[in-house]
């Protein structure tokens, strides 16, 4: 299978603080990756380079072999991890604007998606609740028809029940031929959906490895084996 993202001794540092070191990685075309960590051990800055927010950095990314500019964010869609939404918007007014930014978006699949998250959709969006909020985000990020999509933190502030709608959600709404990356530290929750995954401890890349093969062969959860690697000194 071809790679969709290819990352060759890439470092960012902020100031002193090295945030990735010489990572290196390649994710394969229409896999679901976890992207796992402790606070602080570069997943967001990784995602930021992905995404094209971060555009200091050294070594090399590529994602479907084209350097990162506005033709990998063309096939990239995104969910940060923390909401964006100017405070005049309306739901519509979001819609058209990214009807506008991408030619992969598919305003039906949105309304769709706005129906069944059950969205007030008439009101100001920074009226709504952040659990709606969050779910509109994610209405935007798989309305798009994207070959990589990322999402950082999906169900980070979100109740159970809606954790469980938010993860099915982003398995029947994604293009099955596209790759998934994403970052949790709800590890529990999603250790059922991930082909393979990736820890990150202090900026350098610990492990990658198909899942079903790291269970198989530690013979425990993911939780587990997380908690194993990353257990705090006492
Ligand atoms: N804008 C910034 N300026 C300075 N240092 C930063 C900045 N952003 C991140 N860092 C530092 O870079 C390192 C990696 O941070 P990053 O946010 O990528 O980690 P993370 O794995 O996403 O953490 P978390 O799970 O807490 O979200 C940390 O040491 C952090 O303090």
């Amino acid at each position: 299978m071809d790679n969709i993202v290819s990352i060759k001794n890439l470092t960012k540092s902020y100031g002193q603080t090295q945030a990735l070191k010489n990572v290196n990685l390649d994710l394969t075309s229409g896999k679901i990756i976890g992207l796992l960590g402790p606070n602080g051990s570069g997943k967001t800055t990784l995602i930021k380079i992905l995404t094209g927010l971060l555009q200091q950095y050294e070594g090399s990314v590529t994602i479907d072999g084209k350097l990162l500019g506005p033709e990998t964010k063309a096939i990239v869609s995104y969910l940060p991890d923390q909401l964006y939404f100017d405070s005049w918007m309306k739901i519509n007014d979001l819609k058209n604007y990214f009807m506008d930014m991408y030619e992969d978006f598919s305003p039906v699949r949105f309304n769709e998606l706005i129906y069944q998250f059950q969205i007030p959709s008439r009101d100001l969006i920074r009226k709504l609740s952040k659990g709606n909020q969050e779910k509109l985000q994610l209405a935007l990020v798989l309305s798009r028809d994207a070959k990589l999509y990322i999402f950082d933190e999906p169900i980070g502030g979100v109740d159970p029940a809606l954790r469980e709608i938010i993860l099915e959600t982003i398995m029947n709404y994604r293009n099955s031929d596209a790759t998934i990356l994403l970052s949790t530290h709800q590890i529990y929750d999603v250790e059922d959906l991930f082909d393979e995954v990736i820890f990150l401890k202090q900026g350098e890349v610990m492990l990658h490895q198909n899942l079903d093969e790291l269970i198989m062969e530690k013979n425990k959860s993911l939780l587990e084996i997380f908690k194993e690697v990353f257990r705090y000194a006492r």
